[in-house]
């Protein structure tokens, strides 16, 4: 069974058309790299995934279920920026989905619950990199080190689904390498399907096990607003990258993106696919 299962679905705001008859089956632990023009609806997209917006027609189904129309613990979600509380510490920023997932109303936990979700908390911070950080605030933090911080917060819910809305867009190209070696172990190593949103067509070889693209078919300017943009391409990764399998089956010289330092040249099979896309 699919995790997530997209059905004719269309998105309308107004008079605008802005999605039209996208299907699209995702499977469990899968990567999906979601890329387009700009305004083409990516985000509008994953904000249905998410739960924030309905489809004005068609469904979505998360497991073979409807999708709840209220965001949940199901699913999490990073985007490029804003996503951490500036007013809490970076540990408190990671414990405080549990602790309002585990005491909805009050938000508070007894001392030996509080301790074990701190404990899972410090857990993920090392897991991410930031051991040391626990008592600092966002602000002291680099743009890299808050999405660490925002992948830690966003995971310590366990969601099944997790949403990348440009997550690593802001950060420059060393950090960007870095992160995405951190990404892929996170999805590598948790029970993960994520559908992420980028502009950057390297970034989607480099992490994806699929890559989607969506663009309006008929793009005559007066007619714009009349039609949505839809799947134009989806492509598999070669060599498919497959989670619980990316250390054990293959070597780091085969998978490029376990490994940002060049060997003969890594970045060989995602740069032919990266060009096959741009050709079309
Ligand atoms: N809540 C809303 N109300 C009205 N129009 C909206 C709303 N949300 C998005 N839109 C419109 O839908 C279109 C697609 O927006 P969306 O943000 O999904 O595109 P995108 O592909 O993610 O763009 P970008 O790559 O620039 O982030 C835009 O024309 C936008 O103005």
């Amino acid at each position: 069974m699919s995790a997530i299962s997209i059905r004719n679905v269309w998105k309308e705001f107004g008079d605008q058309i802005v999605l039209e008859q996208i299907s699209l089956d995702i499977a469990p632990r899968s990567f999906v790299a979601l890329v387009g023009p700009s305004g083409c609806g990516k985000t509008t997209l994953l904000r249905m995934l998410l739960g924030e917006e309905r489809p004005s027609r068609g469904e979505i189904l998360l497991n073979g279920e409807p999708l709840r129309p209220e965001p949940d613990a199901d699913r999490g979600i990073v985007f490029q920026r804003y996503s951490v509380f500036p007013h809490l510490t970076v540990l408190q920023n990671v414990t405080i989905g549990a602790e309002f997932k585990r005491s909805p109303f009050l938000g508070r936990l007894f001392a030996a619950a509080r301790r074990a979700i701190e404990s899972e908390a410090q857990d993920l911070l090392t897991a991410v990199g930031l051991q040391g950080n626990e008592d600092k605030y966002p602000a002291a933090l680099s743009g890299g080190m808050q999405q660490r911080l925002a992948l830690a917060q966003a995971l310590m819910r366990k969601p099944k689904v997790l949403l990348l809305d440009e997550p690593f867009g802001a950060l420059d190209q060393g950090i960007r390498r870095e992160i995405h070696e951190l990404m892929l172990r996170l999805w590598n190593e948790n029970e993960l399907t994520v559908v992420m949103v980028t502009h950057d067509l390297s970034e989607a070889f480099r992490l994806g096990t699929r890559v989607v693209a969506l663009e309006r078919r008929r793009d005559r300017p007066e007619e714009r607003e009349r039609y949505g943009a839809t799947i134009s391409r989806d492509l598999p990764v070669w060599p498919p990258r497959i989670a619980n399998e990316l250390n054990s089956h293959r070597s780091r010289r085969d998978d490029p993106a376990l490994d940002g330092a060049s060997r003969d040249d890594p970045d060989a099979g995602c740069r032919r696919r990266h060009h096959e896309l741009e050709r079309t």
